[in-house]
C-alpha cells in the first residue's frame, strides 16, 4: 500500500487526490482514493509513501532501441541517413548478443531510475533483450527489427515468429511482442505484406518507423507514387494494430488515414530535434483522434532515455512550432507519456493510469526539493520542473524495483563495467574526446 501521498491517477486533468492511497494485491491495483476511504480493517504487509511524495502511473517509453545506449555520444550532430549509414549501421554490423544484453540492461537501469516502467523496443538479438527485461523487472513490448532489403530478411522473419512464440506473455505478462519492420524505405511492399500476414497469424501488432524525414517522404513518393502512410495502407499494414514511430512529415490525408485505421503514433521530440528531422504535427494528430505516445528513440540520437525530460520537450516544441503557449498543455503531455503510450502498445487496459483492475506500475516522485517548491500545480511540476533524480520509488507489476532512488534488481557497477567493455570492443580505437 502507498499512503500519505498525493495521487495523480491520470484519469482526467483535474483528478488529483491529496492525502491519497493506492492499495495493491497480487500485483494489481485494488484501491485508489482518499486514505481515509480505505475499507475498514484494511491492512497492508508493506506501506510506502510519505509527505511530499506524489504517486502517478509509471511512464511508458513508446519507442526506443534500448541497446543503443552503447552508442550514446558516439555519433552526433548528423542528419538521420548520414548518421545511420556512416556511423550506426557499420557499428551494428559488429554487434554480438552479449553487447545487446548489457546495452539493454544499461537502458533498463536508466529508464527505471527515471520512472519509466514500460518501453517499446525494436532491435536485434531480441532473446537477449527479453532476458534483460526479465532480469531488470521492467515491462516491455519487444520487436525483432526487420530490414527487408538485407540478405537475411527471410531468416529474420522466421526468427521473429520464433521470438513471438517463445516470449509473448512471458515474465508474468511483462513481456509482449510485436513484429518490427524497420521502415518503408528498408522494407519493400512485398516484404511488408509478408510481415502483415505473419502478424495476423500470430495475433500481434506492428512497430515501424514512418515518415521520419522529408527525404523519406520524397523518396517513397518517387518510388511508389504515394506517401509512406498511404503505402502502408495499401499493403494492409494499417489494418492491424500499429505503433508508428515518428510520423513527422504527414499530410492532412495521412492524418485522416491514421485516424480512420486506428494506428497509434510514437512521438520522439528530442530525437527529431537532434537529427533535425522536423516537428511532428502532434496537435493535429490528437485533434484527429489519433492515439499518441511519447518515446525517446535510442540513446544514440537523444542522448538519454529520460521520459520526464521528453514530456517537457514535447510540450515546449509544440508551443514554439505553433507560436501558441496553449498548444500541448502539461496534462496532455503527461497523458502521452502514460495512458497514450500504454494504448499505443496495446496495453491500455492493463497499465497507463492508476485505477483498480490495472497492474500496479506506479512511481513516486519526491516533491520536497528546491526546484519543485512551492507546489502550485502538481501536473505542471511533473511535466515542466521534475527531473529523473526526483524519482524515489518505482513499482512494476506490484514489485518494488527502485526504492529511495536505488535500483534493487541490478548491480549498477556490473552493468556499467560490462557496457563500457562492450562499447570499447565495438568502437575499436576510441576517439580523441572518449573517456572509455
Ligand atoms: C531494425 S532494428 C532498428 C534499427 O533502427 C535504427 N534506428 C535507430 N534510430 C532510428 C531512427 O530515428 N530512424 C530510423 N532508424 C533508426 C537502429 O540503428 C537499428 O538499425
Ligand atoms: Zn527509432
Amino acid at each position: 500500500m502507498i499512503r500519505g501521498v498525493t495521487v495523480v491517477p491520470v484519469t482526467g486533468p483535474e483528478a488529483v487526490i491529496r492525502d491519497g492511497a493506492v492499495a495493491v494485491a497480487d500485483g494489481e491495483i485494488v484501491y485508489v482514493g482518499p486514505a481515509d476511504g480505505l475499507p475498514d480493517g484494511f491492512t497492508a504487509d508493506r506501506v510506502l509513501g510519505g509527505p511530499g511524495m506524489v504517486a502517478l502511473p509509471g511512464l511508458v517509453n513508446a519507442h526506443t532501441h534500448a541497446a543503443m545506449t552503447l552508442f550514446r555520444s558516439y555519433a552526433d550532430d548528423l542528419p538521420l541517413m548520414k548518421w545511420l549509414e556512416e556511423a550506426i549501421w557499420p557499428l551494428e554490423q559488429k554487434l554480438i548478443a552479449e553487447d545487446v544484453y548489457w546495452g539493454t540492461l544499461l537502458a533498463c537501469a536508466e529508464m527505471l531510475l527515471g520512472g519509466t516502467t514500460t518501453f517499446a523496443d525494436m532491435y536485434f538479438f531480441m532473446d537477449r533483450v527479453a532476458a534483460a527485461v526479465e532480469k531488470s523487472g521492467i515491462r516491455a513490448s519487444l520487436s525483432r527489427g526487420l530490414i527487408g532489403i538485407a540478405p537475411n530478411a527471410e531468416k529474420a522473419l522466421k526468427e521473429s515468429r520464433a521470438f513471438v512464440r517463445e516470449w509473448h506473455g512471458r515474465a508474468n505478462g511483462r513481456i509482449t511482442c510485436m513484429l518490427g519492420p524497420h521502415a518503408p524505405y528498408t522494407c519493400p511492399p512485398d516484404y511488408l505484406r509478408k510481415v502483415v500476414a505473419m502478424a495476423a497469424e500470430l495475433g500481434v501488432g506492428i512497430h515501424i518507423h514512418v515518415a521520419e524525414t522529408r527525404q523519406e517522404v520524397e523518396g517513397i513518393k518517387k518510388q511508389y507514387g504515394c506517401s509512406p502512410v498511404a503505402l502502408l495502407a495499401e499493403t494492409g499494414l494499417l489494418d492491424l494494430p500499429v505503433l508508428a514511430a515518428h510520423c513527422v512529415h504527414l499530410s492532412p490525408e495521412d492524418i485522416a488515414i491514421l485516424a480512420a485505421k486506428g494506428a497509434a503514433v510514437a512521438h520522439n521530440p528530442e530525437s527529431n530535434m537532434k537529427l533535425a528531422s522536423g516537428i511532428a504535427p502532434v496537435t493535429e494528430l490528437l485533434t484527429a483522434g489519433v492515439t499518441v505516445g511519447l518515446g525517446t528513440d535510442g540513446a544514440a540520437s537523444n542522448n538519454n532515455l529520460d521520459m520526464l525530460e521528453e514530456m517537457r520537450s514535447a510540450a515546449l516544441l509544440q508551443k514554439v512550432a505553433r507560436e501558441d503557449p496553449e498548444a500541448l498543455p502539461a496534462y496532455a503531455a503527461l497523458e502521452m507519456a502514460t495512458i497514450g503510450g500504454a494504448r499505443a502498445l496495446g496495453l491500455g487496459d492493463k497499465i497507463g493510469t492508476l485505477q483498480p483492475g490495472k497492474r500496479a506500475d506506479i512511481i513516486l516522485l519526491n516533491l520536497r526539493r528546491p526546484h519543485l517548491y512551492p507546489p502550485h500545480d502538481v501536473v505542471a511540476h511533473i511535466v515542466y520542473a521534475a527531473q529523473a533524480g526526483d524519482v524515489d520509488t518505482v513499482i512494476v507489476d506490484g514489485n518494488v524495483v527502485v526504492e529511495g532512488g536505488r535500483l534493487l534488481t541490478l548491480d549498477l557497477d556490473t552493468v556499467l563495467d560490462n557496457a563500457r567493455h562492450c562499447a570499447l570492443r565495438l568502437v575499436g580505437k576510441p576517439k580523441a574526446r572518449s573517456l572509455l
